[in-house]
């Protein structure tokens, strides 16, 4: 049967219940393909021949994605690997097949490393960690899909917030890595050491026994180094494991997940052999491999480190695996020589690399950073031979934020580790090292933008570096661990559980009248609701809300909710009459007034009586609107203490307003001492905060109240849906999962991409993680000093940028607008760039101008200062003082704990704006500091002859720094 068309109308021929024969890659340009990664696509042609290959690169891979998400790149992600990670489980989750990273050398036929009956077929690291380089399953299957929308999740984090989020996952009882990594390697050091060891790990356990109380999590050693390095693996063990143990193979089987111990197969060699880079290379292409049996390994996994090594060299010794591998693939991707010296071949390409000094051909790799060879003193430099390699073995780099601090002779102080550096051997790749600091620091491959200042740093490993924050962080948990702990330390460690019993402490009271759902269930079930027997109302950290009490399916339809249990303007018409509820009255007015006529007029008479005794007070809602003017100076510093007043000015004078009109023309239905302001305010509140926008007709959507189905809670994640449906026998209001539903799993809806200062506003809570930050800035003053502004705005307009779309800016935390800029490159241009005076002829020459992208270095460059002025005045509106406390705060879960609701609110949306603005500051100084750069490298681009290569060398990763100015 034909697989459905996901993207690109591509439809494949599959069998059902079968996996697909497609295999997915990825390398992030069409042409600059290294040899071992043509070397590994052929060893996939000959052991896989009746697959199709879809070997896909950034542009290529659009075609297939599926509609929603063609628009995802690696921008949309901190690195490039979070983005390959998702995008494997993307293609996987639309059409099934195989995924295979682009340096695995398959040895054997592929199906001998499948399970055709899986629901995901993979390979397993120690028993501990699901591996991402291969994976294969069939189409849409539920797991696969849940993996990846939490990818996409996490791998959007900012380590700050991964932070927190791994710490949340702990608290549910989830350990991440399953255990993995979680013990300090202390052996082989004094019997001083194994004390502080067995000190440390009883503290270090003290502490996070606490978690669920304290929502504090200490990471032991490196494991949230290592959480970070396995952010795939962190995501597969939160939805699909999700639950503690040492071994997934156990948890993941009952699953339909079948793993097979890459250690016996493609991770043999590096692995088990335990080998570091130099030596899985010899082995590879020298003779030592001539006896070594390929078949039973299956395949071999490469890391970028080998890779990197293998095509430096290009060369292999027949005999060889590389060159056995050639000859069975038949063709030549490396030299092949009868005998050879590895040391000899090492030591020509590095000095002549050195010697040359230029860029590389087209047959090596896209360029990486590079740096001139170091001065320092021990710096073991660019040769590598045996004897170097031994002599060099001690040399230990240690590094900071601030770039290479300190080199010294040996490993031993390991304390410096603890204390915040990570030592990295300089050897084998000696070529490498990371600049002291970011800027004017060239991106390190084609595809990949200069990273982040926020963003762990690459070391010369391929690992990251724990930025300062976490440093920071660790440092002040380290103190805080050996002064709440201590006194905990000689407990023995039986008594111990292995995860915390419960979560951080509800916001609401969870008694009282307002908990007991019964009646309002016996109402909707006695007036046609039907509510699936496997969820129920309960008790959370949010409120009430909506919850599994057995499995639920993805796709399942938890409530149906007839039309006539909904509160809108139909129903207020009915009820008030459309005397009063006119034609023209707004909805949530009309809405309003009725809510306070059914549970103040009518009372115990009212229909809605049993939903409506349920409904929260004004300040349970907590929306910052309805907060009082000593609250709202919590919010001093941010914008949203402003759009508060506003909009609570706004709600009041349309009350005084109803009074003086409608209100009064009956006043004996609607007397003012019961029709009162608060009582107004509270019905805004409610409608803000529970309302939905339903659509039953195409006549246009409707807000309605949906009894139960507005008792569920917001993830942004979610992609649970609430939907009007009309039928032959009437219309309702339908909530369907989006995913599976464990038992005691609550299930969420999202109520849209909002930013915490929306969620406050609105909503009344903010969240600590909120991928969807973003900051309104108007573009007043611009507008009122830009030269031409009649036809530039005519001009806008004819190109479907509305009068309000015109006013303003959206800054987002990780992502521009593309009419950002286009908007800002526009306002800064001089009525003698333009050159033109007349309506027509400037619309001509701003459409020749092209400006979604850069057109000119003063241009760009006044539009960015133009940008980073209107951030620095909103940033200057929050007094630093306050800056550092909401960030401080935000880190210290303890003093965050200990303050109230609304100061935890207001800290985490002030922080948000924050945190948008300093982010997107940091960028544009970036952006400034390339403008040259980058208009340079651009002529120089026009004049060569192929394109790639000049005299001017000009880097391959080009592309990569236009991106940052065409960002979407
Ligand atoms: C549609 S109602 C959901 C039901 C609500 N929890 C209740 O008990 O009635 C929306 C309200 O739930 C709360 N809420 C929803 N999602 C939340 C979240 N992720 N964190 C905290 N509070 C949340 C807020 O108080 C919000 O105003």
């Amino acid at each position: 049967a034909p697989l459905s068309a996901k993207g690109g109308g591509v439809s494949e021929p599959t069998h059902a219940n079968q996996i697909p024969k497609l295999i997915w890659s990825f390398w992030h340009s069409e042409a600059l393909v290294p040899g071992v990664v043509r070397l590994a696509q052929g060893t996939w042609k000959h052991f896989a021949p009746d697959y199709q290959l879809r070997l896909l690169n950034e542009q290529s891979v659009k075609e297939y994605l599926p509609a929603g998400e063609r628009d995802v790149s690696p921008d949309s992600f901190f690195t490039l690997s979070a983005y390959t990670d998702w995008l494997r489980l993307s293609l996987l989750a639309s059409y099934g097949g195989i995924w295979m990273d682009s340096t695995l050398l398959l040895t054997a036929p592929v199906d001998s490393l499948l399970n055709q009956t899986a629901h995901l077929s993979g390979l397993h690291l120690e028993a501990a960690l699901f591996e991402s380089y291969f994976l294969a399953a069939r189409p849409e299957e539920d797991i696969v899909q849940r993996w990846r929308d939490e990818m996409w999740r996490i791998g959007r984090m900012a380590d700050k917030d991964y932070d927190v989020h791994l710490t949340r996952l702990k608290t549910r009882g989830i350990e991440p890595l399953n255990g993995h990594m979680s013990e300090c390697d202390w052996r082989d050091r004094s019997p001083v050491h194994e004390v502080a060891h067995w000190i440390l790990h009883r503290a270090v356990a003290a502490v996070n026994f606490f978690v669920g109380y304290t929502s504090f999590y200490l990471h032991p050693c490196g494991q949230h180094y290592w959480m970070w390095y396995y952010r795939v693996c962190v995501a597969f063990n939160a939805v699909v494991v999700s639950a503690d143990g040492s071994d997934i193979t156990q948890l993941a089987a009952p699953m339909g997940i079948h793993m097979t111990d890459s250690e016996r197969t493609l991770n043999r060699i590096a692995v088990s052999f335990g080998w570091d880079t130099t030596q899985i290379v010899r082995f590879l292409i020298t003779r030592s491999s001539e006896d070594f049996q390929l078949t039973p390994i299956r395949g071999i996994k490469l890391r970028s480190k080998e890779r990197n090594m293998l095509t430096e060299l290009s060369f292999c010794e027949t005999g060889s695996i590389i060159c056995r591998l050639q000859a069975l693939v038949g063709d030549r991707f490396f030299e092949e020589r009868a005998s050879a010296s590895l040391e000899a071949a090492v030591e020509k390409t590095y000095s002549s690399r050195q010697r040359q000094q230029q860029p590389r051909q087209a047959t090596t790799l896209p360029q990486r950073r590079r740096s001139q060879p170091p001065t320092e003193p021990g710096y073991q430099g660019y040769k590598v031979n045996d004897e170097e390699i031994e002599k060099a073995k001690p040399v230990v780099v240690l590094t900071s934020d601030k770039g290479i601090t300190k080199v010294e002779t040996d490993y031993s102080d390991l304390a410096h580790q603890a204390s915040g550096f990570r030592a990295r051997s300089l050897l084998p790749t000696l070529s490498e090292r990371p600049p002291a600091t970011t800027e004017g620091y060239q991106s390190s491959a084609p595809g990949r933008e200069a990273p982040r200042p926020w963003e762990p740093k690459m070391d010369v490993d391929g690992k990251t570096q724990v930025p300062a924050p976490c440093l920071e962080m660790r440092a002040e948990r380290a103190l805080l661990l050996l002064t709440v702990s201590l006194p905990l330390v000689f407990v023995p460690e039986v008594f111990l559980p292995r995860h915390a019993p419960s979560r951080v402490g509800p916001r609401w009271s969870q008694g009282g009248a307002r908990f007991e759902i019964e009646p309002m269930e016996l109402w909707l079930f006695e007036n046609g609701a039907r509510v699936s027997s496997k969820a129920s109302v309960g008790p959370g950290s949010e409120g009430r809300g909506v919850w599994a009490k057995q499995t639920i399916a993805a796709g399942e339809e938890i409530a149906r909710v007839p039309i006539k249990l909904v509160l809108s303007k139909e129903s207020a018409a009915s009820a008030l009459g459309s005397d009063i509820i006119s034609e023209d009255m707004g909805e949530y007015t009309a809405i309003a007034l009725q809510l306070i006529h059914e549970r103040y007029v009518l009372q115990d008479a009212s229909f809605w009586q049993p939903y409506l005794d349920l409904l929260p007070d004004t300040a349970e809602i907590g929306s910052s609107f309805t907060w009082s003017e000593e609250d709202l100076e919590l919010l001093s510093g941010s914008l949203i203490q402003n759009i508060s007043s506003f909009l609570r000015e706004k709600i009041q004078d349309e009350y005084r307003s109803l009074c003086e009109t409608t209100l009064a023309k009956d006043p004996a239905s609607f007397p003012l001492d019961v029709f009162t302001l608060p009582r107004y305010i509270w019905a805004y509140a409610v409608l803000l905060s529970r309302s939905f926008r339903l659509r039953f007709d195409r006549k246009g959507e409707k807000i309605a109240l949906v009894p139960f189905v507005d008792f569920i809670n917001h993830d942004p994640e979610s992609k649970a849906y609430v939907a009007g449906v009309t039928e032959a026998a009437g219309r309702y209001v339908m909530l369907k999962t989006d995913r599976k539903y464990g038992p005691k799993e609550q299930v969420f809806d999202s109520y849209g991409r909002r930013s915490n200062d929306e969620l406050l506003l609105l909503y009344g809570f903010s969240l600590e993680t909120n991928v969807h930050n973003y900051v309104e800035i108007p573009l007043t003053e611009l507008w009122e000093c830009t030269e031409l502004a009649e036809p530039k705005r005519s001009w806008l307009a004819v190109n479907g940028i509305d009068q309000d779309e015109m006013q303003s800016i959206f800054l987002y935390r990780g992502r521009w607008p593309k009419e950002m800029m286009l908007l800002l490159r526009l306002l800064v241009l001089t009525r003698e760039e333009i050159g033109v005076r007349r309506e027509y002829a400037v619309h001509k020459t701003l459409k020749d101008m092209d400006l979604a992208t850069p057109v000119a270095p003063d241009v760009e460059e006044r539009a960015l200062k133009a940008l980073r002025k209107l951030i620095a005045e909103v940033l200057s509106k929050c007094p630093v003082q306050l800056r550092e406390r909401d960030a401080k705060l935000l880190r210290d879960r303890l003093a965050f704990e200990a303050l109230s609701r609304k100061e935890q609110y207001a800290a985490s949306a002030r922080h948000g704006e924050v945190d948008v603005l300093e982010t997107n500051r940091l960028r544009v100084n970036r952006l400034l500091h390339h403008v040259p750069f980058v208009f340079r490298r651009r002529d120089a681009r026009k004049q060569q002859v192929v394109p790639g290569f000049s005299a001017d060398s000009v880097p391959q990763d080009f592309d990569v720094f236009l991106k940052e100015f065409e960002m979407d």
